[in-house]
């Protein structure tokens, strides 16, 4: 089953065509990451999926209503931005919103699974910013949409709550869900994401696993490094290490 389907889209933002003819699928039990260097079009290519700015070709999500679609996708922009000074309780209770009920279960299980008990009864504005990405993702997973879409969902947390994060994305997939992160840290996509698809140079340059968009070639080609990776016993290790000359 798909959750998102993209075909041939692109996007030109003020005369400049960020990417061109990107077809991409998602569906059920996959954690995708999507990487890529500054300014590849990561963001660019999540809010036109999602039919926030303007693209060419299509997307199944794109033509929705904003009620259909919040029932289709959860959606954790990169800017972490809390409007009101609300209980974290309340801002996670906020993700059932899109199906108009008050339903208690998704909310505790989403602020159980984000480690926000201690917290739950804080005003979200007075949170640290690593403690506001935990809060929005909650409300995003209290949401229970098929699709959970993510921009930089890890950027600011500790190490500890990168794993516990990528951890719950995991378990979402085994559920059946379908995730779509981008992720600057490719260590971090390496172990935990089923699925890399590289974005560079206008384009969708590889799609696949881990293994294999992190070949020597296309690090060097997409962001310009070389890395050091290996297999263990508790999986893949990535480091980057050098600037590729
Ligand atoms: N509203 C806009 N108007 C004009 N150009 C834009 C706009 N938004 C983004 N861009 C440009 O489009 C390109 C892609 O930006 P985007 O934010 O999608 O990249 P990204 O891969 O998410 O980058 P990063 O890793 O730095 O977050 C960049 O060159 C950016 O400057």
């Amino acid at each position: 089953m798909s959750f998102l389907s993209l075909q041939k889209l692109s996007v030109t933002l003020r005369g400049r065509e960020v990417f061109s003819d990107i077809t991409l699928e998602i569906g059920a039990h996959e954690v995708v990451g999507l990487i890529g260097p500054n300014g590849a079009g990561k963001t660019s290519l999540m809010r036109a999926a999602l039919g926030l700015i303007p693209s060419r070709g299509e997307s199944s999500l794109a033509g929705l209503t904003p009620q259909q679609r919040a029932k289709a996708v959860a959606w954790m922009p990169q800017a972490r931005e809390i409007a009101w000074p609300v209980k974290v309780e309340d801002l996670v209770a906020l993700g059932r919103l899109p199906h108009g009920d008050h339903a208690q279960g998704p909310v505790e299980a989403a602020i159980a699974k984000m480690g926000l008990e201690g917290l739950r009864k804080r005003r979200s504005t007075n949170l640290s910013g690593g403690e506001q990405a935990r809060a929005l993702l909650a409300r995003a997973l209290a949401q229970e949409t098929p699709l959970l879409m993510a921009d930089e969902p890890t950027a600011g947390l500790d190490p500890a709550h990168q794993i516990a994060t990528m951890e719950v994305f995991g378990a979402l997939a085994a559920e059946g869900h379908g995730v779509l992160l981008s992720l600057h840290d490719i260590g971090l996509a390496a172990r935990h994401c089923t699925r890399l698809v590289l974005l560079a140079e206008g384009r969708l340059l590889a799609d696949g696993p881990p293994e294999e968009v992190l070949s020597d070639e296309l690090l060097a080609r997409g962001f310009g490094i070389t890395a050091y990776h290996a297999q263990t016993p508790d999986g893949p290790v990535f480091q980057p290490m050098h600037r590729a000359r």
